[in-house]
């Protein structure tokens, strides 16, 4: 687990760095230019390839000839801020490996912040320095017929739309040719916290190269679109304490195996009891797939309550699961006198009228932990605030947009406008907002899944970059999800962390799986990806 920040908490970290006498913000800036260098020549091999400090490469005989001709000439766009600052530092460095380097800045010089003007001065012993405008970026085809293109223009400082064609970058300039966009921190346009583009475009990175840690913006909404990949290069800042009150969001990488795996010598009763509510005749699928989630998942008994009609319809598909009747209210609140049942699911396939009956009962236990999703979301579509008033610290909401915005319309609302000016409203404000008025943890599906908390705590389990998992858009993967979070709950796991977990390796069992997968295929895939945690 790694944080992702915010601009205002980066900034915050960089200023008691430098503060402190730790570092100063030259020697940063510098560190920050020389990561991006290297991680360029990491990314892209065959432009380290012959390089040597202060002079001209050689063209290695190795490289074809149609490829070699068109190495190493770099433009890099600098902007008014110390993003543009970084740029200068790349375009030195660069110059010095002998690439041909062509600078550009948007803005004025004399204005530039103090570190960011000592790297333009430094710059300006060694090159030009050429006034960047819509004109120059739509019809200069000097930087344009290049094979790398550095974006320093914005990076966390980004406070409204970029009044330039940021789309012209991504133009191929000539047949045949192509060139590589590497973004300093955040490519231009995208904001640092939302991962939204501020007004009209964004630049399109191949590489993104940020310091210290992920910024919010490079997982969320459209950031990982944007970035192409991202390399995270350490400038020397040290782990600090929580700055500017709010915490930090938490980036989740896999679980800690010892949260998953199992004492020896312990019962099934050890493991929790979890009861997945099913819906009516030809609806129960969702809920046996939940079931089946929270089985493989490691709780120890798992119990379909399904209305007495489907009765045998569901009998027939299932094994290690157990069957319990429970059509009506008193039906549920009989069962749920068992202590034993320490986690509960509704939603999956319920039925929304049977969802309003059946959520109130399972709510009134607080020592009990309750997975809402779904119809029983969607119930109370009319009146969110009677479902508010009934949920406790156990309890996880799993909505996807349409759910979220059925229970939260204001928050969708605010979330769905477009983004003027940045910092923009995020996926992670609203998700803590939702969490906050919910009074419970509301895990908001997607790609960039976020969990939060009402207190703020927040984590982000995403299915992007190297962890993408297109197949997972197919029906009744969220089903599963909601059975996994239910399995982890019954074996103990607090609900953030039952929510985070879940997300995780629901997108580690779709990966497992590869193409073709449907729901059906998720929980089978839990045994692998268990044992390669190491389980
Ligand atoms: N502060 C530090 O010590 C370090 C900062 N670093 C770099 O500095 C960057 C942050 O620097 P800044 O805070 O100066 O921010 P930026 O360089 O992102 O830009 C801020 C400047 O751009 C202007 N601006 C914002 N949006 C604009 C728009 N749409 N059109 C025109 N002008 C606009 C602002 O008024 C401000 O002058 C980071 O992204 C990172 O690249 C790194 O060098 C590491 C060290
Ligand atoms: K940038």
């Amino acid at each position: 687990m790694t944080e992702v920040l915010t601009a205002e908490q980066m900034r915050a970290i960089e200023q008691a760095a430098i503060k402190s006498g730790a570092v100063s913000g030259l020697e940063l800036m510098e560190r920050a230019g020389r990561g991006v260098v290297e991680a360029i020549c990491d990314k892209w091999p065959e432009f380290s390839v012959g390089s040597v400090a202060g002079g001209a490469a050689p063209r290695p005989a190795a490289v074809p000839r149609d490829i070699s001709e068109k190495l190493k000439r770099a433009a890099v766009l600098c902007g008014p801020g110390n993003n543009g600052g970084d740029g200068f530092v790349v375009a030195r460095l660069l110059k010095e490996r002998g690439w041909a380097v062509k600078v550009f800045l948007y803005g004025d010089a004399a204005k530039l912040p103090a570190d960011a003007k000592v790297n333009y001065q430094r710059w300006c012993e060694l090159g030009a320095v050429q006034a960047l405008s819509t004109v120059t970026f739509e019809g200069d085809q000097i930087w344009l017929l290049t094979d790398l293109v550095v974006d320093a223009l914005f990076g966390t400082g980004l406070t409204r739309a970029v009044d330039l064609p940021l789309v012209a970058l991504d133009a191929e300039p000539a047949v045949g040719h192509t060139h590589q966009v590497v973004a300093i921190d955040l490519p231009s346009g995208l904001c640092s916290d939302s991962g939204r583009v501020i007004g009209e475009g964004a630049v399109q990175a191949d590489l993104t190269v940020t310091f210290h840690r992920r910024k919010c913006g490079h997982v969320l909404a459209d950031g990982p679109e944007y970035c192409g990949s991202v390399v995270i290069k350490d400038i020397g800042l040290a782990p600090t304490a929580e700055v500017g009150g709010q915490s930090r969001p938490v980036w989740r990488d896999a679980p800690d195996a010892g949260v998953l795996a199992k004492g020896q010598g312990a019962h099934k009763f050890t493991h929790g009891h979890a009861l997945i509510l099913s819906g009516g005749a030809g609806r129960t699928g969702a809920a046996r797939l939940a079931a089946r989630g929270a089985l493989r998942i490691g709780a120890g008994l798992v119990t379909l309550g399904v209305p007495p009609s489907v009765q045998m319809e569901v009998a027939c598909q299932i094994t290690a699961l157990m069957l319990q009747r429970v059509g009506e209210a008193g039906a549920l609140r009989e069962i749920l006198s068992d202590d034993r049942i320490n986690a509960v699911c509704l939603g999956p396939g319920l039925g929304q009228e049977r969802a309003r009956e059946l959520v109130p009962i399972a709510l009134q236990n607080h020592e009990r932990a309750v997975v809402l999703d779904a119809d029983a979301l969607s119930a109370f579509g009319d009146d969110p605030q009677a479902l508010f008033d009934m949920l406790h610290n156990k309890c996880v909401l799993t909505p996807h947009g349409g759910e979220f915005a059925r229970l939260f319309p204001d928050i969708a609302q605010r979330l769905a406008e477009p983004a003027l000016c940045g910092p923009a409203y995020s996926k992670l404000d609203a998700t803590r907002e939702a969490a906050r008025r919910a009074g419970a943890t509301v895990l908001f599906k997607g790609a960039d899944t976020v969990i939060a908390e009402p207190d703020g705590a927040c984590s982000v389990s995403a299915a992007i970059y190297d962890r993408s998992a297109p197949w997972l858009a197919t029906a009744g993967a969220g089903d599963v999800l909601a059975g996994f979070i239910t399995g982890l709950l019954a074996r103990g796991v607090a609900p953030h962390e039952a929510a985070a977990t879940a997300a995780w390796l629901h997108v580690g069992c779709a990966r497992s799986f590869g193409a073709g997968l449907i729901a059906e295929d998720l929980p089978e895939q839990l045994p692998k990806v268990f044992s390669d945690l190491g389980i």
